[in-house]
């Protein structure tokens, strides 16, 4: 398996606060790394820097052996982001919207609505892709976002919480179209508090506790360690009811 995206010795601080101490994170082809941890465990500031929206404290990062390029077009065609609130302008139908985004990568409009339109029916969305998205609900904005981001192709697609707010149909669409980005080579990191889809959807889980990974490893080495499930695992670790 290739390595798609390394991370050694990252850092971030807010103040005197460190946010995220010391993270070593790698993301291999075919990989779907769900990324666990409390509120407050780093997992978002792990991933803004992963992904240019935040400038590390200290570390480094590479995508596919080399250093994130200083320009951000080009840094941005490596992955694909959706942040835990969906960034979408406002006035703009959701059409417009993916229309933009594909542009920015270079997509002509052609390629954009080929790659596209199968995931705006697979989501439901036909019909109100039309609209402006302001009016969408919080998970219409979410399947939007990865619908946008998913049209260049991202060897790494980053995912801040991407299942809040979906329905539950919605949500087995998500993973199913996960499994096949991961399954075409790519690799995928996705942070939740959803430990079931966690321990059935992930091939490697990360757990963060105060900017620190204190366990990692597949669902079923976690497991077969001392704890018998992954909501066993994350208590002990965390000290943090799961309901
Ligand atoms: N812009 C900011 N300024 C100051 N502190 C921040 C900022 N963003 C995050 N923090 C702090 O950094 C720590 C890590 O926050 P982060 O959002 O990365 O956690 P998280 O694991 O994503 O949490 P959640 O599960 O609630 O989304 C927290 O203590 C948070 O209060």
């Amino acid at each position: 398996m290739g390595v798609l995206l390394q991370a050694r010795g990252l850092c971030r601080k807010y103040g005197d606060m460190v946010a995220v101490d010391h993270v070593d994170l790698t993301i291999c082809e075919g990989e779907i790394v769900a990324l666990l941890g409390p509120n407050g465990a780093g997992k978002s500031t792990t991933m803004k820097m992963l992904t240019t929206l935040l400038e590390p404290s200290a570390g480094e990062i590479s995508y596919l052996s080399h250093p994130v390029p200083q320009d951000l077009i080009e840094a941005k065609k490596l992955f694909g982001f959706v942040a835990d609130q969906p960034m979408i302008l406002p006035y703009v139908t959701g059409w417009e919207y993916i229309q933009f985004i594909g542009g920015l990568y270079g997509f002509s409009q052609r390629d954009i609505e080929a790659r596209a339109m199968p995931l705006v029916e697979r989501f439901r969305l036909t019909e109100s892709i039309h609209k402006r998205a302001t009016g969408y609900s919080h998970g219409m904005q979410q399947k939007l976002a990865l619908i946008a981001q998913l049209v260049h192709r991202p060897r790494v697609l980053i995912a801040d919480e991407p299942t809040v707010g979906l329905d539950p149909a919605s949500a087995a669409e998500m993973q199913a179209i996960f499994r096949e980005h991961a399954a075409a080579g790519n690799g995928i990191l996705l942070s939740t508090h959803l430990l079931d889809m966690a321990n059935t959807l992930a091939t490697r889980i990360i757990i963060m506790m105060k900017g620190r990974i204190v366990a990692e490893g597949t669902p079923e080495e976690l497991a077969n360690r001392e704890f018998d499930s992954l909501q066993s695992i994350f208590l002990r670790l965390t000290g943090e009811p799961t309901s």
